[in-house]
């Protein structure tokens, strides 16, 4: 039987692996995890997807255990500011886009908008974040959406299964070594071996397939399929197998990161619930709230800014509160490898590949790559068939985020640095230039962004190409020619529930520190 797994790397991606693969094959997986002692894990890494809720259910972890031991908030959405022009801001929430008479409502908006403000007309999220609200009252019960709570027919599904059926009010934010050691205790104490020392050396057979890693104080470890979680080092596919990595660099400059953890008293600043990036000079600004933090960074091309350039802009932006905090500058390596998944070794995580964190997506690719390799698991006979599944969902996950994010900047209106100058004559991934041009006659749908599942559905595209400015959209024909009675009753029901809303959730600081 082949069941012997070992995970090379203790970061997020080798934590979530070792603890999902421990609670979907329990003691028929043997499982060890060797970590450097030496070298750190990324240290950021802190927002997510709402799909994140299926790993902890997967794990049976309750949000009231985890939650507070990771630091962790309700993330509503992200907030773009600045991305139009200074001073203008959207969002782009977790929540469904509602649909009147076949024609998404965002449609109805362009053809008649109440205000010029697309989301806050469009949605609930927007005011409920405005206010700093919680989406779970003080009872844990949730904030009145189209969602039944662990719903039956939902549970086992992946999230590509999911998508589609239903969409979940939040996800969340924390600190992502904090989560790594709450999954250490989870995953050792199902079993799972955890040896802290390096990795000095692959080893490979005569196939050119890895039978061990060799270590500076354990010798040799042996296994059936190796893990490697060794962040942007890549040390076993990239590195040992050199399997060729594919930057995506020509499309997404972005290649660099200053990021600071700020201490923050959240009980009088209170808690925005929701991820915010803040354009600026030559990229964008991150802000998470935390308990008891601020996470923030500088996502910027060296191309266009020097380090020091950026560490400044970033403590001017935080204010004094930045000013005893130690800056971590990281290179980042965006794009993704060939292939994930050559001969007995699978890369998940950095290693496997990456793409600046504006719509929050490495913890994403994390959990979408556990979630394939437990549905495509190799038995003796090494079926190429399995590795061919797995290596096409990962691309296409990669390549559809790219082409999500490059619009982001293709979309915004700013141009006032050579940065958003060139933003828009820089090449484009294939296919998205003639998809924008059908976008500008019809709004997104399934049937016109990127054709394999990526994690965003249409209406994401929706609030990008609304709240960015930059291109020019015009609402569908037909409508001129229908009723617009529902449409306008629609949007009054919106802002009849927001009203309502506000009078009744907590503030979100208020909720977690009844948690707390
Ligand atoms: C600036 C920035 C911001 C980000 N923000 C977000 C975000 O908001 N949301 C999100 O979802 N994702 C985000 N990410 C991505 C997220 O940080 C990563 O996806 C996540 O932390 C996983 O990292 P990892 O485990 O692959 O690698 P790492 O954290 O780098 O871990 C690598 C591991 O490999 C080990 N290792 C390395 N060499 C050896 C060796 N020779 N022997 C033994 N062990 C070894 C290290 O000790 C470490 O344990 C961000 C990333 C960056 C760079
Ligand atoms: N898989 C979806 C992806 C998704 C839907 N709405 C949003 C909003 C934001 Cl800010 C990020 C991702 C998504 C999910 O996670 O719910």
């Amino acid at each position: 039987m082949l069941n012997r797994l070992v995970i090379v790397g203790g970061g997020t991606a080798g934590w979530m692996t070792a603890s999902y693969f421990k609670a979907a094959f329990g003691d028929r997986i043997d499982i060890t995890l060797v970590e450097s002692g030496n070298v750190g894990t990324v240290g950021v890494g802190e927002a997510t997807f709402s799909d994140i809720r299926h790993f902890f259910e997967f794990l049976g972890l309750k949000e009231k255990d985890w939650m507070p031991a990771c630091n962790a908030t309700y993330k509503l959405a992200v907030r773009f500011e600045n991305w139009r022009e200074k001073g203008h801001s959207f969002y782009h929430p977790f929540e469904q886009m509602r649909s009147v008479n076949g024609f998404p409502l965002t449609d109805w908006w362009l053809h008649k908008g109440p205000t010029d403000q697309f989301d806050r007309d469009c949605f609930v999220m927007p005011s409920v974040i405005d206010a700093g609200l919680s989406p779970r009252h003080l009872d844990g019960t949730l904030i009145d959406q189209p969602f039944v709570e662990g719903a039956d027919e939902m549970q086992g599904l992946t999230m590509s299964e999911h998508q589609g059926k239903t969409q979940f009010p939040y996800a969340y934010q924390f600190e992502a070594a904090l989560l790594a050691k709450y999954l250490t205790t989870y995953a050792v104490e199902r079993g799972v071996t955890h040896i802290t020392d390096d990795v000095e050396k692959v080893n490979l057979d005569e196939r050119g397939w890895i039978s061990g890693v060799t270590t500076a104080q354990h010798g040799d470890i042996e296994g059936d399929l190796f893990v490697d979680c060794t962040g942007f080092r890549a040390l076993l596919l990239n590195k040992a197998l050199e399997v060729p990595f594919i930057s995506y660099s020509d499309t997404l400059p972005n290649d660099s990161a200053v990021a600071l953890q700020v201490p923050q008293d959240m009980k009088a600043r209170g808690i925005l619930p929701c991820t915010t990036a803040t354009a600026q000079d030559a990229g964008w600004i991150w802000t998470i709230p935390l308990m008891g933090r601020i996470g923030t960074g500088y996502v910027y091309a060296k191309d266009y800014l020097s380090p020091e350039e950026a560490e400044r802009t970033l403590r001017e932006f935080v204010g004094p509160a930045a000013a005893d905090v130690e800056a971590n500058h990281i290179r980042m390596r965006i794009g993704r490898s060939e292939n994930s998944w050559v001969n007995n070794c699978v890369a998940i995580g950095l290693s496997s590949g990456f793409v600046e964190p504006l719509e929050s997506t490495g913890i994403f690719f994390i959990h979408h790559a556990i979630e394939q390799l437990a549905k495509n698991f190799p038995d003796e006979s090494w079926s190429p068939v399995h590795r061919q599944l797995y290596n096409d969902s990962i691309a296409h996950v990669m390549d559809g985020v790219r082409e999500f994010l490059v619009l982001h900047y293709v979309a915004a209106k700013r141009n006032d640095t050579q940065y958003w100058r060139d933003a828009k004559t820089r090449r484009i991934p294939d296919g998205l230039a003639e998809r924008i041009e059908m976008w500008k006659t019809q709004l997104p749908d399934t049937e016109t962004v990127f054709p394999y599942y990526h994690g965003l559905p249409p209406y994401s595209y929706m609030c990008i190409l609304l709240g960015m400015g930059g291109i020019e959209l015009k609402p569908s024909p037909a409508l001129a020619l229908s009723d617009p009675g529902p449409a306008e009753r629609e949007f009054a029901a919106i802002r009849d529930k927001t009203r309502r809303l506000a009078e009744t959730l907590p503030r979100a600081y208020d909720y977690f520190a009844a948690q707390h």
